[in-house]
C-alpha cells in the first residue's frame, strides 16, 4: 500500500460553515490555520470568509499549507452555461493565485442544500433535457478549469439532482473524463444510499478528489425520520469526523490506495462549533489517520 501521494487535509468547515456563515463567525483565518498546523495537516479549501490571494498566501507561507480547491456553485441549468463562465472564471483565478489543485463544482439548480425542507425527501431530479445541459455545461466548464492548471472535480450532494449513485454513474457517462473528474465525499453518499463502496468500486477511475466525512447512525435515523433539513441535520450532529461514525474508512482508505489514487483527501466534518470544538475534532481526525488508516498490520500469508 502506498502513502507517499496522499496529502491530508481538512477543511474549514468545522470552524465556520459556508451554508451558516453565522457559525464560528469569531473563528478567524489566522485562527484556523494555526489549528490545522497544530493538528498536522498539509492544508485546506478555501472558505466564503477567505480574504484575497496575496493575503491568503501570505498567511499559508508562514505555515507551509497549501489549497486543495474550493467549492463553486454552478446555476447550468436555471442560468445557462453563457452565464455560469464569468463568475466560474473569476474563481478560477482566485484558485489558480492560491495554487490550488481543483475546483469542486456542485449543480445548485433545484438544490434544497439551504432551505428549510426534508432533505431526505425533497431532493431535485433533472429531465433529460437538464440532465443534457448540465453534462454540456460541465465539460465546457472542466476545459476552462485546465486553462488556469485546475482539474473540475463534480460533487455529488444531499439535497440536490446528483446524490443517489445512480445519478452519479449518469452524470459520469454524460461528461467526459477529460474535463469532469468526480470528488468522492463518503458521508454524502452514505446518508443518500447507506454505501460508499459502489461508487467509489465503479468509479475509481474518475475520482480526483476525496471527501471524508464519517456520519453518526443514531443521529442520522432520527434527522431522516423526522424529516430534517440539510442544515438542521448537521447542526444536530449528523456528520462528524472519520473514526467518531459508522463508516469504515478503512476499507474505503485501502480500496483508494491499491487503486493507485493519489491527490488530496480532506476531512470534511460539518458540526456546530460551538457543540464540536473544532481543534478537539482535528486533533481526533489526525490521530485515527495516524493510527488506524496509515498503521495497518499486514494480513499474514
Ligand atoms: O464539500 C462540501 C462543501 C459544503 O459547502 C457542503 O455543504 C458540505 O456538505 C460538503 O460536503
Ligand atoms: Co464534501
Amino acid at each position: 500500500m502506498s502513502e507517499q501521494h496522499i496529502a491530508w487535509g481538512i477543511a474549514p468547515i468545522g470552524w465556520r460553515n459556508d451554508d451558516i456563515p453565522e457559525i464560528g463567525a469569531g473563528n478567524t483565518l489566522q485562527h484556523l490555520l494555526s489549528d490545522i498546523v497544530v493538528a498536522g495537516f498539509e492544508g485546506t479549501e478555501v472558505g466564503g470568509f477567505f480574504p484575497e490571494a496575496h493575503i491568503l498566501n501570505k498567511e499559508l507561507e508562514l505555515r507551509k499549507l497549501r489549497i486543495a480547491g474550493q467549492w463553486f456553485s454552478s446555476f447550468i441549468i436555471r442560468d445557462g452555461l453563457d452565464r455560469s463562465i464569468g463568475p466560474f472564471r473569476a474563481q478560477c483565478r482566485y484558485l489558480q493565485e492560491v495554487k490550488a489543485d481543483v475546483i469542486v463544482v456542485s449543480e445548485q439548480t433545484g438544490s434544497v442544500q439551504g432551505l428549510d425542507c426534508s432533505v431526505f425527501t425533497e431532493k431535485p431530479h433533472f429531465s433529460d433535457s437538464e440532465w443534457d445541459v448540465l453534462c454540456r455545461g460541465l465539460n465546457e466548464l472542466g476545459s476552462i478549469a485546465q486553462e488556469y492548471g485546475l482539474r473540475l472535480v463534480y460533487h455529488h450532494h444531499m439535497g440536490t439532482g446528483i446524490q443517489t449513485a445512480e445519478e452519479v454513474d449518469r452524470l459520469m457517462a454524460g461528461t467526459d473524463p477529460s474535463n469532469v473528474q468526480l470528488l468522492y465525499d463518503t458521508g454524502h453518499i452514505f446518508v443518500s444510499d447507506g454505501d460508499y463502496m459502489t461508487i467509489l468500486r465503479k468509479h475509481i477511475e474518475r475520482i480526483g478528489h476525496v471527501h471524508f466525512k464519517d456520519a453518526r447512525r443514531t443521529v442520522l435515523d432520527d434527522c431522516r425520520s423526522g424529516g430534517k433539513s440539510f442544515m438542521q441535520s448537521f447542526l444536530s450532529g449528523m456528520f462528524t469526523v472519520p473514526g467518531d461514525g459508522c463508516i469504515n474508512f478503512k476499507e474505503v482508505y485501502n480500496f483508494l490506495t491499491d487503486s493507485g489514487y493519489t491527490g488530496w483527501i480532506v476531512v470534511e466534518a460539518e458540526q456546530d462549533p460551538d457543540v464540536a470544538h473544532p481543534l478537539e475534532y482535528a486533533l481526533m481526525a489526525r490521530r485515527y489517520i495516524n493510527e488506524t488508516l496509515l498503521t495497518q498490520t499486514p494480513i499474514q500469508t
